[in-house]
């Protein structure tokens, strides 16, 4: 990555007409998902289009959280937010473009996946949330839907709409996420440790993806609260001795029981096949192909927030380099 070079030097503001709009590729929670392809370079994005006028306040927190928490990660199994364009009547959220679809389609597709097939989006997964949980950031949201494959079978999380600031010390309180994927203490209403909530969601998604199905259903919430408070699910009989220790150190009803993510990184099953131990990455700088920066800082996003939508001027510049 070319140190210290930032989309300012480029000097480049991007417009909805530097992109020639393809076609609607999902219906986000804020609106239609286009892919769209970068005239200049020919690349091809994701352009999330929000009408500003059909948003309700929490619609628009969400926004700003996952563009606050996507501008302050940079991983390569993380969605890339390259920019956003504001105009008067709509947001474009310019992402990376992930041509593989997701998770859930893919199980949909082809049926569950071997333990084999499964390791590397896993170890893939835990290494991202490393790097969120180091910032301080919470995703809350786990689920099939949220993770999608590249061109190269690589899986990226995406869908920060929930995510949160948190640290260990920490408590959260807000309800969220996908029931069949949330954490039991989030149906209890008590405080709770973000992290730990990701490594059960986590756990639910390896299951989904080695079985086909989820470990926890219900005709309707209560049936699926009473599930997951009992917190037991069942084992077919193809899983490994080594996956199903893995399962039950991260779907565990006692947050304290469930394994840290470098205990997950460390674990028989996570490292078989590798000659030593996975080590979470370091976190010197990543060769990108896109280079962004938005003028709008974390503290003005929140700010906006809290209901008066900013004064200020987002000043986007987004260049797509190839380095
Ligand atoms: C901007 C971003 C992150 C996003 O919001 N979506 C949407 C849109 C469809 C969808 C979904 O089906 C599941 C999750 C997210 C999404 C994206 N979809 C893709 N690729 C894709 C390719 C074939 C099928 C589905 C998705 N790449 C990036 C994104």
């Amino acid at each position: 990555m070319m140190k210290g070079l930032t989309a300012k030097s480029a000097g480049k503001e991007a417009h909805i007409d530097d992109f020639e709009i393809l076609h609607t590729i999902g219906e986000g929670t804020f609106g239609k998902v286009k892919l769209a392809r970068h005239i200049l370079t020919g690349t091809q994005v994701a352009v999330k289009v929000i009408k500003k006028r059909h948003q309700s306040f929490s619609s628009v927190q969400a926004l700003f959280r996952e563009v606050c928490s996507l501008k302050a990660l940079n991983h390569p199994n993380i969605v890339k937010l390259l920019g956003v364009i504001d105009t008067e009547e709509t947001f474009f959220v310019v992402m990376e473009y992930l041509s593989g679809g997701d998770t859930s389609r893919y199980l949909k597709t082809h049926g569950r996946m071997t333990e084999a097939e499964a390791r590397g989006p896993f170890q893939q997964l835990v290494s991202a949330l490393q790097h969120c949980h180091r910032r301080g950031i919470v995703h809350r949201d786990l689920k099939p839907l949220s993770l999608l494959f590249d061109s190269n079978m690589n899986i990226k999380l995406t869908d920060f709409g929930l995510s949160n600031k948190c640290d260990d010390t920490v408590q959260l309180d807000t309800i969220c996420g996908t029931h069949p994927y949330a954490a039991p203490e989030l149906f209890l209403g008590q405080s709770y440790s973000g992290p730990a909530v990701d490594v059960w969601s986590l756990g639910v998604v390896l299951y989904t993806m080695v079985t086909g199905s989820q470990p926890f259903v219900g005709k309707d919430f209560q049936e699926l609260r009473k599930q997951i408070l009992q917190g037991q699910y069942p084992i077919p009989p193809y899983l490994s001795l080594k996956i199903r220790d893995l399962l039950q150190k991260m779907i565990a009803l006692n947050p304290s029981d469930r394994g840290t993510l470098p205990d997950l990184m460390r674990h028989p099953w996570v490292n078989m096949g590798q000659k030593e131990p996975l080590q979470p990455p370091c976190e010197e700088d990543l060769e990108v192909t896109m280079v962004r920066t938005l003028g709008l800082t974390c503290d003005q996003i929140q700010d906006t927030g809290t209901g008066s939508v900013s004064s200020k001027k987002p000043k986007v510049e987004v260049s797509i380099i190839t380095l």
